[in-house]
């Protein structure tokens, strides 16, 4: 009973992404999901709190990885606010309404929890990640929120680079920053285009990122040719003076048949 409540909470916390840790003495949780369910796990160990238990195996209410939290630098927490903020606009006469931008939400799977892949064991489907989102420990990889702006056929990016990133010393890994531009400009051709795949990505690197500091990342719709999407994107400083990275991106429009093997 004890072996099958451990590998059950293991394999939770593979699946939801949350952390369960084995102490010395035993097993040190942290739940997450909250259930009317107390497992008591018998000396030596601690009892499990109560975990919500739901027929689906995955949770219900996923972590939105794009919300503030601890890890955040007050730049991108101020830089959040201020997109944030264009999402409502104030109507005459009180109250408001929605802006011409959204704040996209983020989770550790690309589509949310849903299985797939060609020839993918179940194992490695219940272990899948997001690249971008697959460091749990806040602030040491990849944070960032993406904001678009449909009207204006355009996102961006506020990106603070974690500790896990760097490359030359004290800054920003190339491969890290061409991840973050492949996703930014991937959503915004997906969100413009449907589900599209990458098919050309050319970028240039002109200053060197430091680590740690919070960048804005543009990207912008250049033009459509049937499958295809064109994208440019510019990665800046906060404050919009310096260049660090220009890319051109294509993605192709796809039947996600092409990905679940059809
Ligand atoms: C919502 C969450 C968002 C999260 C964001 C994550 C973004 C991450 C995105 C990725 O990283 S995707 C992973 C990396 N990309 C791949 O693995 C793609 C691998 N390549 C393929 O699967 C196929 O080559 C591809 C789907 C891109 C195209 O194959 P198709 O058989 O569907 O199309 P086809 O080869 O007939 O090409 C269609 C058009 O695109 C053009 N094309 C295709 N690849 C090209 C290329 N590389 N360069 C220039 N043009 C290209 C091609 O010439 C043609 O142009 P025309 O219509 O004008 O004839």
């Amino acid at each position: 009973m004890l072996r099958r409540g451990f590998q059950l909470v293991k394999g939770l916390g593979q699946i939801t992404g949350q952390k369960f840790s084995t102490g010395r003495n035993g097993i040190t949780i942290r739940p997450l999901l909250s259930t009317g369910t107390q497992w008591d796990t018998g000396s030596p160990f601690q009892t499990i709190r109560p975990l919500t238990m739901s027929p689906w195996p995955f949770s219900t209410q996923p972590r939105d990885y794009s919300l503030p939290n601890a890890s955040w630098s007050e730049e991108m927490k101020r830089l959040y606010d201020h997109y944030n903020a264009l999402c409502e606009v104030e109507v005459e006469g009180g109250g408001k309404r929605k802006g011409p931008w959204r704040r996209l939400p983020s989770y550790n799977r690309t589509i949310k929890y849903a299985t797939g892949g060609r020839c993918l064991s179940k194992v490695l489907q219940a272990k899948a990640r997001l690249f971008t989102r697959n460091i749990e420990e806040q602030g040491a990889g990849f944070e960032y929120v993406v904001f678009s702006n449909k009207q204006e056929k355009r996102c961006v990016c506020v990106f603070q680079a974690g500790h896990l990133l760097e490359g030359p010393p004290g800054h920003v890994h190339g491969g890290a920053i061409a991840t973050i531009i492949d996703s930014v400009t991937g959503t915004l051709a997906s969100y413009l285009s449907g589900p599209v795949m990458t098919a050309n990505l050319s970028i240039n690197y002109r200053s060197p990122i430091p680590l740690g500091s919070v960048v804005l990342v543009h990207s912008s719709l250049e033009r459509t040719e049937g499958r295809k999407t064109f994208v440019t994107c510019q990665v800046t400083s906060a404050d919009g003076s310096k260049l660090h990275t220009e890319a051109t991106g294509l993605f192709v429009s796809i039947n996600v048949g092409h990905l679940f093997g059809a």
